[in-house]
């Protein structure tokens, strides 16, 4: 593609700039092939301008970057210049890869978000629609799943990706948008034409230096992206529903509130039937029932929030109530990995912050009949703060807490486990993720239901900056096939 036609609506463009030939879009310096347009971007770590000269020598074909950049005009091929060069960078990216699916919805919130995606995405399925969802366990659509590292992917590849899903035939989509892809505009370029609030809680202290800025981000969702007029989805029992519901009331967009207090998909009642519950609702003033095949509170949340988005993407109430009747839980979200010789069962979750981890654990003292055993640690190079704080979900829930390691990251793991338990005194600590699962899997009597939390579908561990392979779900298989077997 010409950069004129690239970015000539964007940008001032000299008719010589704009018949340079535009072969791909990268922020990397290490990534730029010849044609490439190089992104030059401030960064937490980096200012990118730093590396633009190296991007010209890989034959970068013209460069982005901030009205006050480093970047000399002299540094051989054209350099544009944006007021914020991340917004820039989503449009040319959403212009460079044209093609969308038609309905694409978007989920922020502390936890729930590939929850929701995955829920959405079934539920599009279930009313006969070729659907998709892009989010933290990847991307999964007609044609498979492949797995991405970033809960929102950066804009070039996500644009790339939705290109891809609508050439492969997806018309309906549904995207996670973390609070980093809000913040740094990397869904600036997409047309959401729904957008859901989960809840608030604690997460990412260490990015955002305050939770009103953690907020914030997230509101972008509505205050800038979601379109005037178009469906908002709240769950109206969660943190910060009514300052969401405030901003929707604002930009006139039309809520769409869901459970206990909400009005367009009222809650009456969620009875638990051990693995499944049943639910009564109000649907737009219509009674309907349903038996939600999982487990958990915060899964009712989730559900009735996917409902809600599906509806507003266009999906008929009746087809989107009952395709909560066969949804699968996101894999490594509260999922039943095995049952012991004995009987007791262990689950798989991804609770890695308090309020996940407060939840996960109520979920599952309902089917505990002897001991709740939670092991779990926490993430290296991110917020501090929630170290004891989960500590202390743990220890207020479970009758027995072991921390282990989590991604230590750059960082010392022991100390990590040590912060941890500053908030679970009586825990045990075992270090080594791999003999803690199995230490605790021998520890299970009859009715004991064991936790391993905070990897969820994870088939990494970070220690030291390097990636070791290491799945919750293979090590717990492989205690498990031991353990029938002595
Ligand atoms: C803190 C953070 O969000 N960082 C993201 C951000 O990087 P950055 O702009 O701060 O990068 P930087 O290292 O300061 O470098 C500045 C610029 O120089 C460029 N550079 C750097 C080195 C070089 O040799 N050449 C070069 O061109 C970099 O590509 C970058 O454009 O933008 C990059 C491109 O989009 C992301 O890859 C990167 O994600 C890093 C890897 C990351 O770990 N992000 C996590 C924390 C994240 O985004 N998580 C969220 C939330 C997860 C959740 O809880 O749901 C997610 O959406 O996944
Ligand atoms: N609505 C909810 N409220 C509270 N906790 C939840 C909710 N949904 C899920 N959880 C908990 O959070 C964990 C992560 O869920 P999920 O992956 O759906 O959220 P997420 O927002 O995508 O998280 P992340 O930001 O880490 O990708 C689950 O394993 C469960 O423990
Ligand atoms: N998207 C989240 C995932 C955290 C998963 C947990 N296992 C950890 O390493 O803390 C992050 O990068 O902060
Ligand atoms: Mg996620």
């Amino acid at each position: 593609m010409r950069l004129g036609d690239l970015a000539s609506t964007l940008f001032p463009i000299t008719p010589t700039a704009a018949a340079v030939e535009i072969t791909g879009i990268s922020a990397d310096s290490r990534a730029i092939v010849p044609g490439t347009l190089f992104a030059a971007l401030k960064g937490v770590a980096a200012d990118g301008a730093r590396f633009a000269p190296d991007a010209v020598k890989r034959g970068a074909a013209a460069v982005l970057c901030g009205l006050d950049s480093l970047v000399p005009d002299d540094i051989g091929v054209p350099v544009l210049r944006a007021a914020d060069p991340r917004i820039a960078l989503s449009l040319l990216a959403a212009r460079f890869y044209p093609l969308q699916p038609e309905h694409i919805v978007a989920i922020t919130g502390t936890s729930g978000k590939t929850s929701v995606a995955a829920f959405v995405r079934q539920i599009f399925e279930a009313a006969g629609h070729q659907a998709a969802s892009v989010g933290t366990i990847g991307v999964v659509s007609p044609a498979g799943s492949n797995y991405g590292s970033l809960t929102t992917p950066d804009p070039v590849q996500l644009h790339q990706i939705l290109d891809r899903l609508a050439r492969e035939g997806v018309t309906h989509a549904a995207i996670e948008a973390s609070s980093h892809g809000l913040d740094q505009h990397r869904l600036d370029g997409v047309r959401i034409s729904a957008a859901g609030f989960t809840n608030l809680g604690r997460d990412h202290m260490d990015y955002h230096p305050t939770v009103e800025d953690y907020f914030a981000a997230k509101m972008r969702l509505f205050g800038d992206l979601l379109p005037e007029g178009a469906p908002a989805v709240v769950d109206a029992d969660g943190g910060y529903a009514e300052a969401v519901m405030a901003t929707i009331a604002r930009r006139g967009q039309r809520l769409i509130d869901v459970g206990a207090k909400g009005r367009a998909i009222k809650l009456v009642s969620a009875t638990p039937d051990r693995f499944s519950q049943s639910l009564d609702l109000i649907v737009f003033g219509q009674s309907m029932r349903v038996e939600l095949p999982l487990l958990g509170d915060f899964q009712v949340s989730n559900a009735l929030v996917a409902a809600g988005l599906a509806i507003g993407a266009g999906v008929a109430p009746e087809t989107a109530i009952a395709a909560l009747g066969r949804l699968v839980g996101a894999p490594g979200r509260l999922e039943l990995v095995g049952t012991t010789a004995k009987g007791a069962m262990v689950f798989i979750d991804y609770a890695h912050k308090p309020d996940a981890l407060d939840h996960a654990l109520a979920a599952l003292r309902p089917v505990t009949k002897g001991r709740l055993i939670a092991l779990f640690g926490a993430g290296g190079d991110r917020d501090a703060g929630k170290r004891p704080l989960m500590g202390e979900a743990a220890a207020r829930h479970a009758d027995l807490v072991i921390v282990t390691d989590d991604n230590p990251r750059s960082e010392d793991p022991a100390a990590i486990r040590k912060a941890v338990m500053a908030g679970a005194p009586d825990a045990i600590e075992i270090g080594d993720r791999g003999r803690a699962i199995s230490e605790a899997i021998g520890m299970l009597e009859a009715g004991d239901v064991l936790c391993v939390a905070g990897k969820g579908h994870e088939t990494g561990q970070i220690i030291a900056g390097v990636v070791h392979h290491f799945s919750d779900h293979e090590v717990v298989a492989a205690a498990l096939a031991t353990e029938v077997a002595a």
